[in-house]
């Protein structure tokens, strides 16, 4: 189903664990801030409204979404946390290096969920415009934050169980 089938902020509260004692990282990239800046107030506004702490909110910031890749292992390595997301907007330009970052950030990611015993979730856009991103940030499409929030919840509580 795409996108614009089914609304990112859209969930079942009576469905979501409560997430009163669980402790998230959130790794922020500076690129096209406005949207990163959406995406993590989503985000946190999800979190809390589950049961989250706001001290138990933990934020870095990185440049850019490829340093996204590093921010979170070295927050996997210092902090004790319960799960991690990553939050990145990548809009296609005039070259390949779109192609190469956004590669590259799933890959990283995709590699994190294998290193480490706690979530990396991926909230990162890959878009072909600003307005996609901006749809996708708290815009007609809802909020990838919301929905990134929702699935880290889903996985603490999934990883305790296992
Ligand atoms: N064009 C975008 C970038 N590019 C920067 C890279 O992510 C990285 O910071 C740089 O290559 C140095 O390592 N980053 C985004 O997050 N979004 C973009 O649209
Ligand atoms: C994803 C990018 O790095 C891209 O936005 C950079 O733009 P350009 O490909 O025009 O250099």
């Amino acid at each position: 189903m795409a996108t614009e089938n089914k609304n990112l902020s859209q969930y079942d509260k009576n469905t979501i664990p409560n997430a009163k004692d669980f402790r998230f990282g959130i790794v922020v990239s500076e690129w096209n801030e406005q949207v990163t800046e959406g995406l993590y107030n989503g985000a946190v506004q999800a979190l809390t409204d589950c049961g989250a702490l706001q001290e138990n909110i933990i934020r870095w910031n990185v440049p850019g979404s490829f340093e996204l890749i590093f921010g979170a292992k070295q927050m996997h390595e210092k902090l004790e946390l319960d799960c991690i997301i990553v939050i990145g907007c990548v809009i296609k330009g005039e070259t390949m290096h779109f192609e190469f970052v956004c590669e590259g950030v799933t890959q990283g990611m995709k590699d994190l969920n294998l290193m480490y015993d706690i979530p990396t979730i991926f909230c990162v856009l890959t878009d072909n415009n600003m307005q996609q991103s901006i749809d996708r940030s708290g815009g007609k499409h809802g909020n990838k934050g919301v929905e990134a929030a929702i699935a880290a919840i889903k996985m603490v509580d999934l990883n305790r169980k296992g």
